[in-house]
């Protein structure tokens, strides 16, 4: 189960507080992890919306390269002022996907909280016009969660994606588990890299593959009840599944390695190349055929 490290401490900010984009900064502070999580992903949600909209799409390389930088900008900043004592793993850092096994030692590894980013999740479907499947992390995972720690908040935002309200959706750890739809299984795969083996899943178990951008975006399906199943293998880094890992386990979600064992985060080597995000009682099933195929 997900639960948050940091609880909003009582009180209400002072007058004199200073205002950051209509939020008062000492509001901010005293927002416990899980709120801040979601502040931050809505906040970089908008950034990304507005240079979208400004920048256009007529250079895709280049939005994608201005929209990573940005995010990971604003959130960096963001984590210095509002959560200065923690450490960061953000894709957009240089050292991101060093592997810290032997040799140099990244403070992440002796830190106790660690807030995991992907600034940008769905890059290729953000510089393409009219699409909506791209996605803001952040996760935090804390020492203290466990012998291996484990992730103690979540949000991911779909910015180009509105909620019931009208605003752009983020999930957090709090959602429902959704209900269970009748038919043959709904598989989400990456439209561009999916798993080889995933042709031969989808005949074997009768399935339906539904093909879509960003880690996040696809198991916020599987959260939300579009899916029943996320399946992914051959590359990805932490970064890309923390966050919606952290807003599956709080739905009452599987979340695992394909093989079926623990997804662990804040690792020496930031490499998590595959996973199994699914209903739980579709786990067992998935796995089994998942193995045949390995
Ligand atoms: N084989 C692979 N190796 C490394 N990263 C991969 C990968 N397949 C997918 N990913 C990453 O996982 C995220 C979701 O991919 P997809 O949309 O194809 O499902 C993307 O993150 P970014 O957009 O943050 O780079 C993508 O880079
Ligand atoms: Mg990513």
């Amino acid at each position: 189960m997900v639960r948050s490290g940091r609880r909003a401490p009582a009180g209400r900010p002072s007058t004199s507080d200073k205002v950051v984009d209509g939020k008062v900064s000492d509001d901010i502070d005293r927002l416990d992890d899980q709120a801040f999580a979601r502040w931050l992903a809505g906040r970089a949600g908008e950034a990304l919306t507005a240079l979208r909209a400004g920048q256009g799409f007529a250079d895709p390389r280049a939005l994608k390269d201005a929209g990573d930088q940005a995010s990971h900008e604003l959130m960096l900043a963001a984590l210095a002022r509002y959560r200065p004592t923690d450490a960061v793993l953000s894709e957009e850092q240089a050292d991101s996907r060093q592997d810290f096994s032997t040799g140099d030692r990244a403070a992440r590894l002796d830190a106790d909280r660690v807030w995991i980013i992907d600034p940008l999740d769905g890059t290729r479907e953000f510089s393409e016009e009219g699409r909506t499947d791209w996605a803001v992390h952040v996760a935090l995972w804390e020492r203290s969660a466990g012998p291996d720690g484990g992730l103690t908040a979540g949000a991911v935002g779909m910015p180009a994606r509105t909620g019931a309200d009208g605003t752009p959706l983020i999930l957090g750890t709090g959602e429902p588990t959704p209900a269970a739809v009748d038919g043959p299984l709904r598989i989400a795969v990456s439209r561009s890299r999916p798993p080889a083996f995933v042709p031969q899943l989808i005949e074997d178990l009768g399935a339906q593959a539904v093909p879509m951008g960003s880690a996040g975006v696809k198991v916020c399906a599987v959260v939300t009840g579009q899916a029943d199943a996320y399946v992914h293998a051959g590359g990805q880094y932490e970064w890309d599944s923390a966050a919606p890992v952290a807003v599956a386990l709080g739905a009452g979600m599987h979340a695992s390695r394909i093989d079926g064992s623990p997804l662990r985060y804040n690792a020496a080597n930031p490499r998590l190349p595959d996973l199994l995000v699914c209903r739980p009682e579709q786990a067992e099933q998935l796995l089994k055929a998942i193995d045949r195929l390995l």
